[in-house]
This record gives C-alpha cells, structure tokens and sequence, in this order.
C-alpha cells in the first residue's frame, strides 16, 4: 500500500526529472522502498530510492538493483517534461495578490486601474541609470485590494481556501512581500480589534470553528521528534501525560478581542485531530524558536534546519505546542511577536528585522466508532500544513540611514529575499528546460524552510503589499516586477490525502451526529429483551412500532427462526435488515430528540412572545402617557416662549424711554451748564416774537372784518353761500401764494413777506384754493430794457353756493426794477 512518504518521495523524484509513477508492494510494509526507472531504450532496472535521487540530481543512469517495494519510472517521458497536458493539470501556479498601503497625499506612484490592475506611475524628477524618464507600467495580479479593501475582505480572499486545504489534509503557504512599511505585519497579524484584525489570528478562529467537534484531548496526538511525523498514544497514557505535563487549557482569553466566526465547510467529521503550532523567526539567517520559554533577555539558541527521511525539510528541536482553541494559539502568537525583532526605522516605527514564520499543523486519524479517539494505527495519521509567513522589508540604506546592527539586519534581510527571488527565477527556468539547474533553497534558512512547499506538494500564495508614496517608487516598480514573473512558478498541485466517509471503513453509521451516535448506541447495547418471546406464529407485528425494544425482538425473532429453519442466509438476512432498522432508528430517535428541542424552544420561545407582548402593552401605555406630558410641556413651552418675547418688547420699550429721558436730561444739563443769555438778547427776542404775534394778530383782525362783510354779503344775497357746504377749519386763515412755473431770479433787496402759513404752489388745487382764506399771484414782466416787474395780485377766496371757491382780487403790489440812470417814471 503507498503511504505518505512514499508519495512524497515519488513527488520528489517526479520533480527531478521522471514523468510516469508506478508503485508494486513486493514485501513487508516496513521494507525500504526501492525504485526501478525504465530507460529511454524501453528496458526497466531496479534501484533504491537513495540512488535514484542521486541518479536523478546528476541526470544520469545508474545501477544498484534491490527487490522489495518497486516503484516504477518511465524514463522514455523524460523528453515530453512540461509538454503533456497531464502533468500541467497536476500543477498550479503561485498565485500574486497585492495589497496597497492606504495614502493621503500627492502624486501616489501606485494607481488601482480595476480589481486584477495596479498602474506604476513615476513621480517627477525620477529618472532612470541611463538618464531616462520611467515610463508608466501596468501590472496584473490576482486580485488588487486598495484601501478601500478591509483586513475582513483580503482573509476571505487570500487565507479561506488555504484553510480548506488544511483541513482536508493538503499543505498550504501564505506569505507577504514587499518594501519595509507596506502594511505586511498589519496585514498579517494586525491587531485585536474588529477593523484591524489580520489574517493570522482570523485563520485560527475559522480553523476551530470548522474542526471544533472533532478536537481531540491533549496528549493523544505527538510529534515523535523525528522529522515531521505524529504518532497516537493509547487511552490511558494519553491520560498519564495529561497528568504528568499537568496540561491546563484554562488559560486567560482576551475578552476584547474580536473573534472571527467564519466556518470553512470540508472536514470530514469522521477523523478526530489535533492541531499543533509553533512559531519561527530567521533573524540574520539564524533560526530561533519564537515559543521558546527562556528568560526575554537572552536570546534562545539558534535551531538547525534538517531534511528527513521523506525529504522534508523541518526546524530540530523546535516547539510545537499542542492548542485546543483559538485563543491558546493567540496567545502562543503573542508570546512569540513579544520576543520577535523589532525596531524604530526612519521609515517604520515598528520595523519587523526578522522573517516570522507561524506553522499551523492539523493532525488527523480516522476516530473510533463509540468514542472520539484515533484508531491506533500511525499509518493512517494525516498531516495538514498551514504557514503564515510575514516577511521583513526590504529596505535601502539611503532610505533608512542605518548603521551598526540595523545596517547588517537588513544587508541579511536583502540577502535572503534576494535569494528567494533567485529560486523563484531559477524554478522559472526549470519549467521551460530539460536540463535542471539546481534551485539555491540552501543559501538561506528561509528558502531552506520554503522547499517543501515548491518541490512537495502545496498551495503558495504571496501577498504583495505596497505603500503608493512616490519617495517608494523604485521600490515599488522592483518588487512588482518580481511578483508578477513569480506568477508562472509552478508548484505540485496538492490533491489531499483524507478518506472519505467510506474509504474511511471503520466508520458506518447513520448521517447524525457523532456524539448522538456513540451515547445512542451504547444505550441500545445495554437493552434486554423486557419480555418472554412469544411463538413465531403469533409475533406482534401489530404491534411493533419503534423503539429498542423492538430491535432487540426482531434480532431474537430472526435468531429463532434462523435455528428454527437451519436457514443462516435468513439469519444474515434479518440481521442486516435489523441493522438497517437500526439505522433507522436512530435516525428516528435523532430526529425526535430534535422535535423534543424544537419543542422545548418554541415553548420557551411563546413565553418569550408572551413576556414580550405584555412588555409591549406596557410600553405603549408608557409611550401614551409620555406623549401626553410631552404635549403639555409643549404648551407650556410656547407660552414661555410668548412671556420671553412680550418681555423681551417690554424692555425695548423702556430701554427706548430711558434712552429719550437721557437726551432730555442732557439737553437740560447742556443748558443748565451752558452760558447764560444775556438780558438785552432776551429781550430782543422776546420783542421780536412779541410784534410778530401783534401782526399776525392785525391780519387775523382784518381778515375776521373781511369775513364778517362777506357773510353778510353772502346772505344778502340768497342762495349764493350756504355755509352748510361751506364749513372750513379754524385754521384756514392762510395764504395761497401762487408763483409762476419759472421764476425770473431778480436779485430783490425788498422781498414780499408772506405769512408764516402760506402755502407756495405753480399749480395751485381747488382743495388748496378752499382751504385758504387769502390768494396772492405772482406775475412778472420784463421790459424791452431788461427791467424786471413784478406784481402781486392779492385776492381774498370766497366760497361760492355750488361748493366752489371764487377768487375775489382787492390789491396789487408791484416790485419794478429801474436803472439809475433812466428817467423816473411813475407806474
Ligand atoms: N492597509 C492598511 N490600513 C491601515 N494601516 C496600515 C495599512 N497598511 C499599513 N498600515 C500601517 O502602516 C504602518 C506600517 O505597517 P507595517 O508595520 O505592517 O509595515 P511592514 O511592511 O510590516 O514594515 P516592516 O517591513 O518594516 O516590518 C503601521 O502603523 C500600520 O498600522
């Protein structure tokens, strides 16, 4: 039968050069495996494995027949390497996915163009050796996350299938690349809370959900030092170690994490598993195991990096510390990132100096039937293998101005990822020749350590990130140009090694639950018939339905009617029906313990209703009650409001008084406080306003006489004044002075003086006319000498009995003007 190893081994002799693999069994299992390789000329000779390598690494023929397990070579395929399509279809591809730095500010030199695109856009001023710009270039990855793209979004794409892949018993590698501050810590590992969670700690909560009742206890599983094999102890030496190793899974959770509840589908619930990590750190290209116990101060001491037997490599004596939940792992994660390297750069705070590489291994075996345990056979153990690798930075000395200890870290950083990129160009050159070179995985530990993933079988992912600021364009272009070349790496299509439910073999039992199945069955076992059997010819059949009893009854009636009739066919019949019954059954049972939760749930789920419905009521009668307070303090709101601005009046009101009181009081001090009139001026003033009313009051007298002769005139004369209609105010004393439109300027000394009442108009109106007692129209006259008259014709305005006014003229005043040196004439 081919196991594990001796599948990798023909995977590694598959990859130096041989096409077509075939395995005889030809001897004990425990027999070294012996290879035969048929020439090119069609014959077959034999050899063992050891020197079908050598064999192979030299590319020549070799001779050193032995005869147990025969694997099979065709060598006449050699030449079509790389051309059939059968090959192509076992391989993948790396796959690239880059990821860009968030950035705010001008010129980014990185632009996402779509999905699968990210443009490279030089900045000004940048020229290239030879004095030339850089022209813009476009680059294709698998997909290009920007800032837009949350940590949640780049696990789904880039960590989800990897986890498939371990779970089902396939290898996997994830590992971020890319210049020093590009966000591959942050993408990696981020930190605790939900926005910034990375890929690591969100890959250990999805493994758990999806193994979670398939965990084994502790110390069931062990690695048995040698290589990278695992090995199950029996029950009760499980149970000693725990004893022994005082093994405590009570450990202290981070209650404020943020845990990741994505569920990969593809376990097979039918293997019980362990899973087992460890953390490594290449620090100047010595190996330190980052879960090491000594004390912080003293750096642990360096590891070696071995290849075992089934030529995989692996880190001796590294810890791999056995987890049963995510939160164990996380703090095994934290405990390494303590004890990692890092430092403050000019361009990173937190500068990782050194690769980590953090190893997930899921251990699996097929369980037992009762019980969720391995079967105690090591053949059958499946090891899935899961590394998450965040990568120190390249970085230029320029950039950074480094020195001492910082400036050898990274001459070792840039060493080693330039060695990685030498591998990968040398596996590029492999897949098109037919003459291998040999691949430089030894010139460092980590291209040591990534060995097993491009020449055995597995998945390879590379997360390219990438900060867009211009001063990292140089950069930038040089990691982008290497990520997209390392997109045609091949790598060995890893198709798994798990059994299904039936290749498993042990495992036949009805589609429930493990757990169910193993306490349902043990509990059937134990049931004795309750009953004496009755004759075959009057078995109740009526009165069979469903229940163990029942199955006990059929297994004893078939067993009877077995001896009964010396008829085994009918025994193994029954039995197999009473098998399938019991199936059914429990099934059934299954199903019923459901419908009882069900019941139980819905039960709870009324009161709840209930509960929630009284609840309800209660809010809105609260609801009411606050709806109505909420009315009144609105009312009484809007008459505050009112009272406010009544107030708010009141007191501009009485700001304006006081504010009159205040002219009026400093008017007064002004004039309490101003010079004293003299008493001659007083007087003067007093004569002046005194003579003034005198005339006034001689014109009043005058016009009175006036009035009084025109009554009496008027009612004389009947029907020509009605004073009905004739009724004019006390105040209509006054003089309509009618001037002309355009006033000839005369220059006068001697102006006429009107009344203080008069009322100036060209155009004088029939209301005018009736309110006025007097009418005075100016007229001028200028002679053939230049002289200017001008008359004023004064008229007394009298009500006439149709409502009207006449104007009735009395008197001229004439004002003429005259040259002194022409003869006086009269006017
Ligand atoms: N996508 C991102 N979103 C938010 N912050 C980010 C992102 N990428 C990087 N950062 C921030 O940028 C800083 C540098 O990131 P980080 O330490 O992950 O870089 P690095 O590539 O690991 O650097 P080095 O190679 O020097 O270790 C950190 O403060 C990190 O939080």
């Amino acid at each position: 039968m081919i196991q594990v190893g001796d599948t990798r081994r023909v995977a590694q002799a598959d990859g130096r050069g041989f096409s077509k693999l075939g395995m005889e069994e030809s001897g004990s299992e425990s027999r070294p495996p012996v290879a035969s390789a048929r020439m090119e000329n069609g014959e077959y000779s034999i050899y063992s494995n050891i020197n079908i390598i050598q064999a192979i690494s030299q590319n020549r023929a070799i001779a050193s027949p032995q005869s147990h397990q025969i694997l099979f070579v065709q060598v006449a395929d050699f030449e079509q390497r790389g051309k059939s399509k059968h090959k192509k279809a076992d391989k993948e591809t790396l796959e690239v996915v880059c990821r860009l730095t968030p950035y705010n500010g001008c010129n980014p030199c990185l632009i996402l163009v779509d999905e699968n695109t990210v443009e490279c856009c030089p900045p000004n001023g940048v020229l290239q050796r030879n004095g030339q710009p850089y022209a813009n270039k476009v680059y294709e990855f698998g997909r290009v996350f920007d800032e837009t793209d949350t940590q949640k979004d780049v696990f789904e794409r880039c960590s989800v299938d990897l986890i498939e892949h371990l779970i089902t018993g396939r290898n996997a590698l994830l590992f971020t690349y890319g210049v020093t501050g590009s966000g591959k810590t942050h993408t990696m590992t981020g930190s605790s809370n939900r926005n910034q969670c990375g890929i690591l700690p969100r890959t250990l909560d999805t493994i758990f959900n999806s193994i979670q009742d398939s965990v084994v206890d502790k110390c069931v599983f062990y690695p048995t030092g040698k290589g990278n094999t695992f090995n199950i102890r029996a029950k009760r030496d499980a149970r000693e170690e725990v004893r022994r190793l005082r093994v405590n899974s009570e450990i202290e959770a981070d209650d404020d994490r943020f845990i990741e509840t994505k569920k990969v589908d593809g376990y097979n619930d039918d293997y019980a598993c362990a899973l087992f990590v460890s953390y490594v750190e290449i620090y100047n290209n010595y190996c330190y195991d980052l879960l090491d116990n000594g004390p912080m101060d003293q750096s642990p001491p360096s590891l070696d990096v071995h290849m075992d037997a089934n030529q995989m490599v692996y880190v001796g004596k590294l810890k791999e510390v056995e987890v049963s939940n995510a939160d164990e792992a996380l703090q095994l994660l934290k405990q390494g990132d303590n004890r990692r390297k890092v430092c403050d750069t000019l361009l990173n705070k937190e500068s990782s100096r050194s690769h980590s590489v953090f190893t997930i291994r899921l251990v699996m075996a097929p369980s037992e039937e009762e019980e969720l345990y391995p079967v105690q056979d090591a053949s059958r153990i499946i090891v899935g293998q899961l590394s998450l690798v965040d990568l120190a930075g390249s970085e230029r000395a320029k950039r950074t101005l480094n020195t001492g200890d910082r400036l050898n870290e990274a001459a070792k950083i840039n060493q080693s990822l330039m060695t990685l990129r030498q591998c990968f160009e040398k596996l590029r050159k492999n897949q098109r020749r037919v003459l291998q070179e040999s691949v430089p995985y030894r010139d460092t530990k980590l291209t040591y350590l990534f060995k097993n993933f491009f020449e055995g079988a597995g998945k390879v992912r590379m997360i390219i990130c990438a900060n867009p600021r211009p001063d990292d364009y140089e950069e930038n272009q040089n990691v982008l140009s290497f990520a997209e070349e390392s997109q045609s790496v091949e790598t060995k299509k890893d198709v798994g090694r798990m059994e299904t439910h039936n290749q498993a073999g042990i495992i036949c039992r009805p589609p429930v639950p493990r757990k169910f199945y193993a306490g349902w069955n043990h509990e059937i076992d134990r049931c004795r018939p309750p009953f004496n059997m009755t004759p075959l010819e009057v078995f109740p059949w009526e009165d069979v339905k469903r229940g163990n009893d029942d199955v006990c009854m059929l297994r004893e009636y078939s067993r009877r009617k077995g001896d009964e009739t010396g008829d085994d066919n009918i025994l193994t019949l029954l039995n197999g029906l009473g098998e399938g019954l019991r199936s059914r059954l429990c099934v059934s049972d299954y199903e019923g313990s459901i419908m009882e939760e069900l019941k139980v749930k819905e039960e709870e789920l009324n009161e709840r209703r209930t509960s929630d419905a009284a609840l309800i009521k209660k809010l809105k009668r609260e609801n009411a009650s606050l709806r109505s307070r909420l009315l009144v303090y609105e009312e009484d709101n809007e008459d505050r409001v009112e009272m406010e601005r009544e107030m708010r009046r009141v007191k501009e009101e009485e700001k304006e008084r006081l504010r009159r009181h205040r002219g009026r009081v400093e008017k007064t001090l002004e004039i309490a406080n101003g010079v004293t009139p003299s008493v001659a001026t007083l007087t003067n003033k007093f004569n002046e306003k005194k003579e003034m009313m005198e005339y006034i009051e001689s014109d009043r007298q005058t016009l009175r006489e006036r009035k009084d002769k025109r009554d009496g005139m008027m009612v004389d004369r009947n029907g020509y004044y009605d004073p009905k209609y004739h009724r004019r105010s006390q105040s209509a004393s006054r003089v309509l002075d009618h001037q002309p439109v355009y006033r000839i300027p005369t220059g006068n000394i001697l102006r006429p003086k009107m009344p203080t009442n008069s009322k100036s108009t060209t155009n004088p109106l029939m209301i005018e006319l009736k309110s006025s007692s007097a009418y005075v129209l100016t007229h001028q006259e200028v002679d053939k000498d230049g002289a200017v008259s001008t008359s004023l014709i004064k008229g007394e305005c009298i009500p006439t009995a149709g409502g009207g006014t006449a104007v009735c003229f009395s008197d001229i005043e004439r004002l003429s003007h005259q040259s002194p040196t022409k003869s006086t004439t009269r006017l």
